[in-house]
């Protein structure tokens, strides 16, 4: 057996983030062999290159530009910090996947989820998760959960006009239907210790079924 790889999706300010945390926490001290990651970054290749496309000054990068970025930051994590851990069976939360660039670049920046896809596939090997959790949130309450929080950096994609984060969860809708197999929708605009339980329960359910 290997690992177990989950994902986590959405638009800005879902409440991935400070639910993933809370969970990897929780499943540590019941002594599950987890690991919390995010893409882009969770090394410090992909940290660097993260730096490059969030930076609100680069306002002139092209959209393939970003969505190569984002693949070449994905292959370094995937194959430095994602794989070795399914190898030493343990089970990966990873903050935003492939999911994200077929949405964001392929679908809302109109490059085409199909060729965003391919490039993916390229730099993934075509490695896919056995789960995603889709926080599914309109967009504009997200970015309002951003805009009250102060501690949080908005980033170049937070600074994007409103159409923008709709053509992202219309995105979204898209590739959750194309792989609906993996996809369990939890509803994040509720308070957040139900968003948590809820998202609690279907991991601790899907890790039981699947040996662990
Ligand atoms: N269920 C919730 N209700 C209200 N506020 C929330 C909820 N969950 C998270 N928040 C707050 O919303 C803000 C965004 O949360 P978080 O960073 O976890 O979202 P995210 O999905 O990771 O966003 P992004 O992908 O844009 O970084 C934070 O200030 C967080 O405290
Ligand atoms: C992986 C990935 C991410 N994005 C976007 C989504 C967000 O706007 C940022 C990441 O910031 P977060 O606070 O860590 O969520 O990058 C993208 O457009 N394409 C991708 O593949």
């Amino acid at each position: 057996m290997k690992g177990l790889f989950i994902t986590f999706e959405g638009p800005e300010g879902a409440g991935k983030t400070s639910v993933i945390q809370k969970l990897a926490e929780e499943l540590k001290y019941r002594n599950y062999p987890v690991i919390l990651t995010r893409e882009p970054g969770g090394i410090a290749i992909a940290e660097q290159i993260r730096s490059v496309i969030l930076d609100c000054n680069n306002t002139e990068m092209d959209a393939r530009t970003e969505a190569l970025l984002y693949a070449a930051a994905r292959r370094q994590h995937l194959v430095e910090r994602v794989i070795p851990a399914l190898e030493e069976k343990k089970i990966v939360l990873c903050d935003r996947f492939i999911d994200s660039s077929l949405a964001y670049q392929g679908f809302a920046r109109e490059i085409g989820v199909e060729d965003v896809l391919s490039i993916n596939e390229f730099a993934t090997e075509k490695t896919l998760p056995s789960l995603t959790i889709y926080f599914d949130i309109d967009p504009e309450a997200g970015l309002k959960r951003i805009a009250a929080n102060n501690k949080r950096e908005i980033n170049r994609l937070d600074q994007e006009e409103l159409d923008f984060h709709y053509r992202v969860k219309a995105g979204y809708d898209l590739v959750r239907e194309k792989y609906k197999d993996r996809f369990i929708v939890v509803d994040a605009s509720k308070d957040f210790d139900s968003v948590y339980e809820k998202t609690k329960n279907v991991i601790v359910t899907f890790l039981s079924e699947n040996g662990y």
